[in-house]
């Protein structure tokens, strides 16, 4: 089976499905024609459509990587750790999860979580996938484990042989992958953007040596490209569903797991975010629990179930199929879509902005901003006038900060949860999504920071400004150093905090910033306020 694309309960204006048969626009995408999305956008599409080819192109790495697997077990390297982040690591997470098979994603600065990773290493070896190669929060995990395998006796030859490399030609770490003498690199096709790669190299090393059969997912994605030229195909109708929705004032799309896919959404999200939430509009990804979850439907809602019958009279899309279909015709979807809303889903203008802000606190010195509050174990702090006139001197200080946040959030507007927390030791931040969603009727997503910030950071700041946020950070047990760097992943963590938290600032935008002095004992507060 390929894709197959249910709408129920949600008009799709003819003139809409018309035009782009009118502009034969499934023909024209599929001949990578790059003027599709206007002739601002047309030198970065032309050298972003490269991943319309991967299910044949990378069709050569199966038997590479069935090698690479098996020369890695014969030296007892059964351990996979994948360092990368957002197009980086998010594909191969849903491919591991979904072939139950096991791979460590390090996509965080959190000095536990790094910590954490570092076990087992006589049987690790470390994928470090980086298309720039120059994300700070890879370059910085990879240059710890360097210093792990060195520590635990390995000289230089044999801790280059723990290290496959995934990366673009000429890039900052293709060159680090040579002077290390990395075991194997694998360079990737600059056409293929970050968020567009899951059948690339990026998405197929880390998971094809960990075990994933990564070849039936390009049979999968092959099945979907043979239609794809043709009007009313699938996955045209998904991005013309998307698009509909947008302009039916449906610019929220939730997305919920229902089939053997495990968490599909977070790769989607960052796909959909950071391609169309610029120019002061997008489509925001609402990542929700189940189909029936709070925030899986409202006015300004369309839900998205994988492979699950949508409750209820809908708005509601029914998508099925394997998940290399999925991969590919969600990619041709946010293209089409894109088309539709009139932006360039292929460049990420706004975040370069937060890195940028980290840099500069990292050079300048961490912010000294004293908490307003310090309830438990929470200490509160806010920006965008969120707390004005809130009296905190009470006990129940933490929830009227989180019910004026809640208010603040604008009619349409969204309410962002970001942790900069460990989200295997923090997990039950989590669970703050839905606690929120159930007391408002506004959207709430939540992010694991700083991976977000290569997600949907770039809606928060290049979207419709109509977000308000809810920032969590903690207290560590213990810091890591980041080897040759003038600073530790806690401080990098936090600058990384503050820089997003300067960018929404600079918009006006309301933030709550709770950080947790005792991150178990915050967390259970923060729990039993929202019951
Ligand atoms: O693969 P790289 O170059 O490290 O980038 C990681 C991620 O960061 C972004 O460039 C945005 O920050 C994403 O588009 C990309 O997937």
């Amino acid at each position: 089976m390929s894709l197959t694309v249910r709408i129920t309960g949600l008009e799709v204006p003819e003139p809409v499905r018309n035009q782009l048969g009118a502009d034969d626009v499934a023909a024209r995408l599929v001949g990578k024609d790059a003027t599709l999305w206007g002739p601002e956008a047309e030198s970065e599409a032309s050298v972003r459509l490269g991943w319309l080819d991967l299910p044949a192109t990378s069709r050569e790495l199966v038997s590479r990587l069935a090698d690479l697997r098996a020369e890695l077990a014969g030296e007892g390297l059964d351990r996979v750790v994948l360092c990368g982040m957002g197009g980086s690591s998010l594909a191969p997470e849903v491919i591991c999860r979904t072939a139950g098979v096991p791979l460590v994603v390090l996509d965080t600065t959190d000095p536990g979580q790094v910590a954490a990773a570092m076990t087992d290493l006589d049987r690790t070896v470390v994928v470090v996938s980086s298309k720039s190669g120059g994300t700070v929060e890879t370059d910085s995990q990879r240059r710890a484990f360097v210093t792990a395998f060195a520590e635990a006796g390995l000289d230089e030859k044999e801790i280059g042989r723990r290290f496959v490399v995934v990366t673009d030609p000429g890039s900052p770490l293709s060159e680090t992958a040579a002077e290390m003498g990395a075991r194997e690199v694998f360079l990737a096709d600059p056409a293929v953007g970050g968020r567009y790669s899951a059948l690339s190299a990026f998405g197929l090393v880390p998971s094809a040596l960990a075990g994933a059969e990564v070849g039936s997912l390009l049979e999968e994605a092959e099945d979907l490209a043979a239609g794809l030229a043709e009007p009313g195909n699938a996955a045209l109708e998904l991005g013309v569903a998307m698009g509909a929705a947008f302009r039916a004032g449906r610019d929220k799309l939730a997305l919920a797991d229902g089939s053997e896919i495990a968490g599909f959404g977070d790769w989607a999200e960052q796909l959909i975010a950071e391609s169309t939430g610029k120019q002061g509009r997008g489509i925001l990804p609402v990542v929700v629990e189940s189909v029936d979850a709070p925030g899986a439907s409202g006015p300004d809602v369309l839900l998205a179930a994988l492979g699950a019958d949508a409750p209820g009279p809908g708005p509601a899309l029914t998508v099925s199929g394997p998940l290399g279909a999925q991969f590919l015709g969600w990619e041709y979807a946010t293209a089409v879509a894109g088309r539709i809303l009139g932006i360039n889903p292929f460049d990420q203008p706004n975040v370069t902005e937060s890195k940028e802000n980290t840099r500069r606190i990292l050079s300048d010195g961490l912010p000294d901003e004293q908490p307003l509050a310090t309830i438990g174990a929470i200490e509160v702090r806010c920006s965008g006038g969120v707390l004005d006139g809130v009296d905190l001197s009470s006990h129940d200080g933490v929830a009227l900060a989180l019910d004026a946040l809640v208010a603040a959030v604008p009619p349409r507007g969204y309410l962002a949860v970001m942790a900069y927390l460990d989200r295997e030791r923090d997990a039950s931040a989590a669970d703050l999504r839905a606690a929120l969603a159930g007391r408002t009727e506004r959207a709430v997503t939540f992010g694991w920071a700083p991976r977000f910030l290569h997600s949907t950071g770039q809606y928060h700041k290049g979207g419709p400004q109509v977000g308000a946020f809810l920032q969590l950070t903690g207290v560590a047990a213990g810091d890591l150093p980041v080897p040759d760097q003038p600073f530790t992943f806690g401080t990098l963590q936090a600058a990384q905090a503050a820089g997003d938290r300067q960018a929404l600032a600079d918009r006006d935008r309301p933030l709550l910033h709770l950080h947790l002095t005792d991150r178990a004992a915050g967390l259970g507060q923060l729990l039993a306020v929202l019951g």
